[in-house]
């Protein structure tokens, strides 16, 4: 099962991702994406799903029309643990091929 990360090794996890910022009042991560229109933040949640499935790893999100708010932690370790970290870096790749 994963583990929660150490606190040194969430501060380096979060200086390597520096569009995402930590949640309050939870061990976890956030990020809002902006994209031009419905149909890119649809298509980018599509391929997210299609990572996630595959990770058996799941974002907490949430859609309104260009923006997606995404909250990611481990909920079986009841934190942030290197899963996380790693959709992150697969959902900022995605957002990137959008131009965000
Ligand atoms: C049964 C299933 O494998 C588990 O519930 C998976 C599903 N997706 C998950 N997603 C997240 N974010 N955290 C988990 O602990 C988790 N566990």
């Amino acid at each position: 099962m994963a583990q929660k990360l150490t606190p040194d090794a969430r501060r380096a996890a979060l200086e390597s991702l520096p569009k995402w910022h930590d949640a309050e009042a939870r061990d976890a991560i956030e990020r809002r994406f902006v994209f031009k229109d419905f149909n890119q933040a649809f298509a980018f949640m599509t391929r997210v799903a299609l990572v996630a499935e595959q990770m058996d790893h799941h974002p907490e999100w949430f859609n309104v029309y260009k923006t997606v708010d995404v909250l990611l932690s481990t909920h079986d370790a009841d934190g942030l643990t290197e899963r996380d970290v790693t959709l992150a870096r697969k959902m900022d790749a995605f957002a990137a091929a959008f131009g965000i």
